[in-house]
């Protein structure tokens, strides 16, 4: 295990096809880049149709060849899915944060992956019923639950994954980084478990403020020596998956075929979606870009009005997370062809911590995609100087809590 307090990523140029899909519900077409596609395994990749699954429709989604697969051997005897009851991967996949908005949905999107044998739930309470209740669907991977700090430790040994959406949402005229005051706190804690009992883990960490939690995350683990900066993830999927779907609403555009990055942060105007980069190329004017832009970066909030002091998005973000997880879980599997917009340490600008595509292999990141920072807008160019000074305050916050917690102790 790497214990280095900077690590340089290589960063590549790619040139990409118009035609390469991007995550949930791409159908990835042969190209000079595809995402997400699944080499290392056949029918159901979890999130999307595998070429394979031979789907009426085709747009698919996470769940339908799943659930195919899952009633294939009652309903449609196909040989394309006997193997579907068999894990086609050993992975462990834990959930800190299982009983929650988004851990529910996404322990149930986890457990009908098919590279998944194991998945342990985790949180203070209420993860027993949950644990039970998942542990009946006809998937190959065994769910275990774990309650409460002592059981932490059992719940973590032996994991590839680690996903921890423990920790409070924001209710209406809050803003993410209201939450830090409760949300640091259960991360730093969460995540000194991870380092003293899974420390070559992924760590995917949803609970905002994103900006401030995962350099919260890097500190701890700095401190137990273990910190490997390839593997600690801020989970950004969501601006990604609400980017593709208001982007294609917007320009009619096949939903499968659409990509747009997302660079920055995870908080208002720190999300930036790079829309000049958007694949299928296709243009937009100067309102539609702004009218776009402002919606995405607002997109949290338009839910947390929605629900009307009830949360925040759990179910696109559950959605979202398995996808990231599944990106994970295939990157480990020896896919050479993943990648993902994630919130990681990076050298791409001035700041330590940066959302921007990566490329994922076995180890973690194994290149931050650099070519999507050129070229940009005016528009673009713009944003991206305003954000930083939000991005840096938020990552210095988030250092500077650990850093002040371990000074108070150490006196
Ligand atoms: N990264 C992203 O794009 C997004 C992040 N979020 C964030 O995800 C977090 C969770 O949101 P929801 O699931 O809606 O909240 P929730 O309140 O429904 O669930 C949180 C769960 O965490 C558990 N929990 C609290 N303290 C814990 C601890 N110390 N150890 C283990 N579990 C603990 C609670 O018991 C609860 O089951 C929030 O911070 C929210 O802001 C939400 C949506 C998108
Ligand atoms: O807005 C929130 O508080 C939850 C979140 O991060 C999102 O939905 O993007």
């Amino acid at each position: 295990m790497a214990s280095a307090a900077v690590t340089t990523f290589s960063t590549v140029t790619v040139s990409y096809s118009p035609k390469a899909g991007l995550g949930l519900g791409a159908k990835s077409k042969p190209s000079s880049l595809s995402f997400n596609t699944p080499k290392t395994f056949k029918g159901f990749s979890g999130l999307k149709a595998a070429s394979s699954v031979d789907l009426e429709s085709d747009a698919s989604f996470l769940g339908t060849a799943a659930l195919e697969a899952s009633f294939a051997p009652k309903l449609q005897p196909r040989n394309k899915f006997t193997n579907q009851l068999q894990p086609q991967a050993s992975f462990k996949v834990a959930v800190l944060g299982a009983a929650g908005g988004i851990g529910q949905p996404l322990s149930l999107l986890i457990k009908m992956n098919p590279l998944v044998s194991a998945l342990h739930l985790y949180d203070i309470a209420n993860v027993k019923g949950v644990a039970a209740d998942l542990s009946h669907c006809n998937t190959p991977s065994q769910v275990l639950d774990f309650t409460g700090q002592g059981q932490l430790a059992d719940c973590l040994k032996g994991v590839d994954v680690v996903v921890i959406p423990a920790g409070v949402p924001r209710k209406p005229g809050m803003t993410r980084d209201d939450l830090f005051n409760i949300n640091a706190n259960i991360v730093k804690t969460l995540v000194e478990a991870v380092a003293d009992n899974a420390p070559d883990a992924f760590i995917h960490i949803i609970s905002n403020p994103v900006n401030s939690t995962v350099p919260i995350a890097a500190e701890v683990l700095k401190q137990k020596g273990v910190y490997d900066p390839k593997k600690l993830f801020g989970v950004t999927t969501l601006d990604v998956v609400r980017a593709n779907t208001f982007v294609a609403q917007k320009k009619n555009l096949k939903l499968i075929d659409v990509d747009v990055p997302v660079i920055g942060g995870h908080a208002g105007i720190t999300i930036l979606p790079l829309l000049s980069k958007t694949r299928p190329s296709v243009t937009f004017t100067d309102e539609e870009v702004e009218e776009l832009t402002v919606r995405i970066q607002n997109a949290g909030t338009e839910v947390v009005e929605a629900k009307a002091g009830a949360g925040s998005a759990t179910l696109s973000m559950a959605y979202a997370a398995a996808r990231f997880v599944e990106s994970s879980l295939r990157a480990l599997d020896g896919d050479g062809d993943v990648y993902e917009c994630s919130f990681v340490q990076s050298e791409l600008t001035e700041l330590p911590f940066f959302a921007s595509r990566i490329k994922l292999g076995k180890k973690g990141v194994e290149a931050v995609i650099s070519s999507e920072l050129q070229g940009l807008t005016e528009y673009e160019s713009k944003a991206l100087e305003a954000l930083k000074a939000e991005l840096m305050g938020s990552i210095e916050k988030g250092v500077t809590f650990v850093q002040t917690k371990a000074t108070a102790a150490a006196n």
